[in-house]
């Protein structure tokens, strides 16, 4: 049972986010907020900068500049004792997530019960191994895992604790069918019972399913913020999200003015997959 009460609040209040890697601009004045509930998908290009967005969100590198509230911390003035209580209502899970080497599946799920004091965490652990299908692995050592039951006993642990805010990073990474489709269902669930959530991926059809709102990246810049539905007064001339985000990160116009042609010569004829296609850049998005 999860239990956050919904707030107007924002849970995750982000204001001109700047992040410097020696003299690299990574984020740059990246601002949004997220309400309690909310589902942000981020999407944008190899090396936009999601995933430093997501590491400064998290408390895990500091921001160069900019205002960070999550969850009811503020992490913007220094004080390392927000960053630990940040850590007791927000979830990371990375692309690759590290896990213990010499800690067996159920002994991950048990050192985070603990850790974080979950009531009746065994239950919970259980519940999940069972959802997630890991429950025949439980007590098999996380080197033996394959990459996908990594990533599902990450999101596992991560669930245990119930935290506030989650932030994942390209959670389908490895996953097959039954484990996305669960996954997505967790999502959905735990954004209705208040959860805020973040979703780095490139799989577009899905964060456009799953999302309540979108911020789209490009060279460390938020090209668009807003919600989904609003995204078709933004981008009037795109017919999916995936042209919406062709039009807000290309950065070779014609790529653009091609789809937008071929979209406006199709007006009147049903937009098939197999044009939709045909139509945008061969750059693969997933
Ligand atoms: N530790 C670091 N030191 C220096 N530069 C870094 C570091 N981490 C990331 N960068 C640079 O910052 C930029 C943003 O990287 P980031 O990992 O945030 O992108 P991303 O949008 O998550 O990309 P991807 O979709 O490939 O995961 C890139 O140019 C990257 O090379």
């Amino acid at each position: 049972m999860i239990d956050h009460p919904h707030s107007i609040e924002p849970q995750i209040h982000c204001n001109e986010l700047k992040k410097l890697y020696d003299d690299y601009l990574a984020v740059d004045g990246v601002s949004f907020d997220l309400a309690s509930g909310n589902i942000g998908g981020l999407v944008g290009p190899n090396g936009a900068g999601k995933t430093t967005t997501m590491r400064c969100l998290a408390g895990l590198i500091p921001a160069t500049s900019g205002q960070l509230q999550i969850a009811g911390c503020e992490l913007s003035d220094g004080n390392p004792a927000n960053v630990i209580e940040l850590k007791r209502r927000l979830a990371y899970v990375p692309d690759d997530p590290p896990l213990f080497d010499d800690l067996t599946v159920a002994q991950h799920l048990e050192f985070i019960g603990r850790i974080y004091d979950v009531p009746d965490h065994r239950r919970k652990a259980n519940e999940l191994l069972d959802y997630f299908q890991l429950a025949s692995k439980a007590n098999a050592g996380a080197t033996t895992l394959s990459r996908g039951m990594r990533q599902k006993l990450a999101i596992s642990c991560a669930y245990l604790f119930d935290p506030a805010v989650l932030l994942l990073d390209e959670p389908m990474t490895g996953l097959d069918p039954p484990g996305i489709r669960r996954l997505l269902e967790s999502i959905q669930v735990r954004a209705n019972a208040g959860t805020t959530i973040i979703i780095s991926s490139h799989l577009l059809a899905m964060i456009e399913d799953i999302c309540t709102h979108l911020l789209v990246m490009d060279d460390g810049k938020l090209q668009y913020f807003g919600q989904v539905e609003e995204l078709w007064n933004r981008f009037p001339n795109a017919k999916s999200l995936e042209q919406a985000y062709f039009e807000a990160t290309s950065k070779d116009a014609t790529a653009w003015e091609i789809t937008a042609q071929e979209t406006t010569v199709q007006a009147s004829a049903p937009l098939t997959a197999a044009s939709t296609s045909d139509s945008l850049p061969a750059t693969p998005i997933c």
